[in-house]
C-alpha cells in the first residue's frame, strides 16, 4: 500500500511518521508513505499555492495550478480530498480504501480548493466528522492511520483488528490489565478464570451490551443488514430483560 500526502505543511507530519506502529510499519516496508509539498510545485516568483476567493468572503482557496501540476504524477492512484463536504468517514470505507494499491490524499486548507480540481480529477471526498479544522493534514493522518493498521503485518501478532471494534460493527468491551485488585478496584472474575469459552461469551455479552446503550444506532444498522449471529441475538434478549 502507498500513500501520497499533498499538503502545505509536510513538517506537520514528522511525529506522525517517526514514530510507534506507523514508524515501525514503513521500517518493514509494509506501507510507503510519500509526503509532497504542494508548493515545490509552483514556479512562479512568489510560489503562490492559493488566492482570495471569486465572489469575495475571508479567507483564501488553494489555486488549482499547482494542484493540477502535482496531481498529474499520481494519476493513476486513487484521489481523495479531507474536507467538511466529504463522506462521512467509517470503519467500512477504511476497509475498503486499504485494499487499493495507491491512494493520494489533499490535505486541503484555508477555505479549501478551488472547485475545478475536485470536479476533474478527485475521485473521493472524505469527512473525518463533521466539525471544521484549520486544515486537511489532520484527517490526512487519521485516514492514513486507520488504512495503515489494516495493512497484514502492521499490528503485531498480539493485536489484530479481527477484534477491533466497528469490525463487527459493535463497540468494543471493556479491558483489563494487572493488577487483579487496584484501590479495592477488581478484575471480573471471569477473566481471571482461563474458561475461554465463558470469556468469549463474556465479551461478546458486554460488546452488545454497550452498543445498546451507547450507540443503539449500531444495533439497527447490525440488525437491519441481518449481520447478527444466533448467539448475539441471545445475548441481547437476554441484555434487553
Ligand atoms: N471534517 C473534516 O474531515 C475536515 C477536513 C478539513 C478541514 N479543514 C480544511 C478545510 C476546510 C474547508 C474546506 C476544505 C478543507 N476541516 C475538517
Amino acid at each position: 500500500m502507498k500513500i501520497n500526502i499533498l499538503t502545505l505543511f509536510p513538517d506537520m507530519f514528522s511525529g506522525f511518521l517517526n514514530e510507534s506502529i506507523i514508524k515501525r510499519a514503513l521500517e518493514k516496508e509494509l506501507i510507503k508513505i510519500n509526503v509532497i509539498n504542494i508548493r515545490d510545485f509552483t514556479f512562479d516568483k512568489h510560489k503562490q499555492v492559493d488566492d482570495t476567493p471569486f465572489g469575495g468572503g475571508g479567507g483564501m482557496v488553494l489555486k488549482p495550478e499547482p494542484l493540477f501540476r502535482v496531481l498529474e504524477k499520481f494519476k493513476k492512484s486513487k484521489i481523495i480530498y479531507t474536507s467538511p463536504q466529504g463522506k462521512t468517514l467509517t470503519q467500512n470505507l477504511v476497509k475498503d480504501l486499504s485494499k487499493e494499491k495507491e491512494i493520494t490524499i489533499i490535505a486541503g486548507h484555508y477555505e479549501g480548493i478551488d472547485e475545478r480540481v475536485i470536479e476533474e480529477l478527485v475521485d473521493l471526498e472524505i469527512s473525518i466528522g463533521d466539525y471544521v479544522l484549520t486544515g486537511g493534514e489532520l484527517p490526512a493522518m487519521i485516514i492514513t492511520d486507520a488504512i495503515s493498521r489494516l495493512i497484514p503485518g502492521v499490528l503485531g501478532n498480539t493485536a489484530s483488528y479481527e477484534n477491533d471494534s466497528f469490525y463487527n460493527g459493535l463497540l468494543d468491551y471493556p479491558h483489563y490489565t494487572r493488577p487483579a485488585e487496584y484501590n479495592g478496584l477488581k478484575v471480573p472474575e471471569v477473566l481471571l478464570s482461563g474458561h475461554h469459552k465463558n470469556i468469549e461469551i463474556w465479551r461478546k455479552k458486554e460488546s452488545i451490551k454497550r452498543t445498546y446503550i451507547r450507540r443503539p444506532d449500531l444495533l439497527e444498522k447490525k440488525l437491519e443488514n441481518k449481520e447478527f449471529s444466533k448467539l448475539e441475538i441471545k445475548l441481547l434478549d437476554e441484555i434487553k430483560k
